[in-house]
């Protein structure tokens, strides 16, 4: 299993001042799903954004596959596909033109293109929708939109945040059964999500934040271990271990 994605020692955020993130270790190894889990503001966005490479490490570093994103900018960015928790669309840009532009950016081949997004639109259910603009979407289906785009290029990694909001128990499905799939490929894929009992269901392994720190990681068997908490679900740990906030 090789590793994709290493957060090593990373300490950042928006103010050289302020850091919102402190000492963070965790890898993301090729056929594995790893959930970042933890309450608001825990700093799980934050980590992502370090790892997309839009903010620069105050300390430690991200490595993907084996570079950081000072060190190759156009590989970091192809090795890697962002499903954003609030979906950017172009207002001006159809449905079909999202794909189109996504394809070119990451240069995909004309017929490889059109089979997947075939294949994705008839699977998404937005086959009708590809010469709508986005400002006749509903929110599901700007997310299936972004989604779309992820799922059209085959990166080594997927960085997923909070991607269930929003979409019908279908579309969740639909997204979930891929994710399943580009893992069985090789991919790795990382998801932030609230949503516990799927994560539980689908993650190989979490990453527990809190306060911007790592509190715990591991399988669901390592955290119980590591909580002291023997048969308890996800849930259960992660009220336990975050109990002095509430
Ligand atoms: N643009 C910003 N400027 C300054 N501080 C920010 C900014 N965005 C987030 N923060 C702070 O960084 C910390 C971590 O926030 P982050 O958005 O990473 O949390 P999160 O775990 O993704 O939360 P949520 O589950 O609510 O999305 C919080 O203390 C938050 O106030």
């Amino acid at each position: 299993m090789g590793q994709l994605l290493t957060v090593n020692k990373l300490t950042g955020g928006y103010q050289r001042s302020r850091p919102v993130l402190h000492d963070i270790s965790f890898s993301v190894n090729s056929h594995e799903i790893v959930g970042l889990i933890g309450l608001n503001g825990a700093g799980k966005s934050t980590t992502i954004k370090h790892i997309l490479g839009l903010m620069e490490p105050h300390g430690g570093e991200v490595r993907l596959s084996g570079k950081t994103w000072a060190e190759g900018k156009d590989d970091y960015r192809r090795g890697l596909a962002y499903i954003p928790e609030m979906p950017l669309l172009y207002e001006e840009m159809t449905l079909w033109e999202h794909l189109e532009l996504t394809a070119m950016a990451y240069g995909l081949e004309e017929t490889v293109f059109k089979g997947r997004a075939d294949e994705l639109l008839k699977e998404f259910r937005m086959g009708k929708m590809v010469k709508w603009f986005p400002s006749h979407f509903s929110k599901g289906m700007r997310q299936k939109v972004m989604i779309m785009c992820a799922l059209l290029i085959h990166p080594s990694l997927y960085v997923a945040d909070e991607p269930f909001v929003g979409l019908d128990p279908i579309g969740i499905k639909s997204f979930l059964d891929r994710m399943v799939e580009m893992k069985r490929n090789g991919c790795g894929i990382l998801m932030s999500t609230h949503i516990l009992a799927t994560a539980e269901k689908y993650c190989d392994r979490f990453v527990l934040l809190h306060n911007g720190q790592v509190l715990l990681q591991g399988t669901l068997k390592e955290l119980q271990a590591q909580a002291n908490m023997h048969g308890a679900d996800l849930d259960e740990i992660y009220v336990e271990m975050t109990k002095e906030d509430q």
